[in-house]
């Protein structure tokens, strides 16, 4: 007899502008839909009933490389058997394999009864997004696995922060190109201005206070990034046209998402979202490059486990 969990894993926009590798926040949708299976014998197997052709080894999948990091802290570690659905497209900015790599340490735990605790799991999963992108960071895997919106104060050693929020409705257009994570932080440059720092902290600082304050305009007036977004959004065509219009028809604000090439928004009504979808979709059409985009909200919930079911093999 085998026990199995099924989990939707959220996609997550990184960095909400101006709080690189600082701040993050998990979306209604896309979503990967994983299913995990308890095995006898010990190892890892993963399958992807998806398009992308990702690795299934598991050290070179995110997912089996998180997992992999949770065995190595059991007694007795099990195996597993792992089926993937993914809808978030890799290398979108949306979060594709922190979804996978916290999906999977989150339906892990499920199924050995919860031993570890939320921070453990993301300490497990960041080990996915060092397959990923080279680096280990957060701002993906903690909005992910806590839900709603969060804030690594540090991630050596592991401090999140849960941050409140007004309701906002997000508007994300993804052009149907590819931007690797970890192309996009080379390109980075390794030293920052004073002046560009301040300015940077100054919205860090009222993006936080403005969601805590549930106050609007100052969310608005913190949706500057002056550091990062300068020199990644030149990877991403009708990146200027779908900010400024987007402003010009209400939104409060937004960036790239994560690493790109998503572009979000953010907005107070759905009215105004919706209106930012089509124009998304005009600038896009208008260029030429095939598009999807998305109207949702922020998802508090993090990865859903449906309840475990029982196969008998
Ligand atoms: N299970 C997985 N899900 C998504 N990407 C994976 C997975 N396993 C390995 N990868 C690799 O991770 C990279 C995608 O991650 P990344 O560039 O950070 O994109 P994203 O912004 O969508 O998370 C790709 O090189 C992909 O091959
Ligand atoms: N802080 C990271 C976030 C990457 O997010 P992704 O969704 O593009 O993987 C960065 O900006 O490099």
């Amino acid at each position: 007899m085998s026990k199995s969990v099924q989990v939707h894993a959220p996609a997550t926009v990184a960095n909400l502008v101006c709080g690189f590798d600082v701040l993050g926040m998990a979306l209604h949708r896309p979503d990967d839909v994983m299913t995990l299976t308890l095995k006898e014998e010990p190892g890892i197997t993963i399958e992807h009933t998806d398009i992308y052709q990702l690795p299934t080894e598991p050290e070179k999948n995110v997912a089996g490389a998180a997992l992999l990091a949770m065995l190595e802290e059991l007694d007795h570690p099990p195996g597993f058997h792992l089926v993937t659905d993914k809808r978030i497209k890799p290398g979108s900015g949306l979060g594709s394999s922190a979804a996978s790599s916290a999906g999977a340490v989150v339906a892990a735990n499920e199924l050995l009864g919860k031993p570890f605790s939320n921070e453990d799991l993301v300490r497990f999963a960041m080990n996915g997004e060092k397959v990923a992108s080279g680096v280990k960071h957060a701002d993906n895997i903690a909005p992910a696995i806590y839900g709603g919106i969060t804030l690594i104060r540090s991630i050596f050693p592991l401090d999140i922060v849960q941050l409140s929020g007004p309701p906002l409705f997000v508007t994300v257009v993804h052009p149907q190109i590819e931007v690797r994570t970890a192309d996009a932080r080379q390109i980075l440059r390794k030293e920052v201005q004073l002046k560009s720092a301040i300015k940077q902290w100054g919205n860090i600082a009222g993006l936080v206070a403005g969601l805590l304050k549930q106050d609007y305009a100052l969310i608005g007036r913190s949706l500057e990034d002056v550091i990062i977004e300068p020199v990644r959004s030149i990877l991403i065509p009708g990146f200027d046209d779908v900010k400024s219009q987007s402003r010009e028809a209400g939104a409060l604000g937004g960036g790239i998402s994560g690493s790109g090439p998503s572009i979000f928004m953010l907005s107070e009504k759905e009215s105004t979202a919706n209106a930012v979808e089509q124009l998304m979709q005009d600038v896009y059409t208008k260029l030429g490059i095939d598009f999807k985009t998305y109207v949702t909200s922020i998802s508090y919930e993090g990865v859903r486990v449906s309840p475990v079911t029982v196969h008998q093999p």
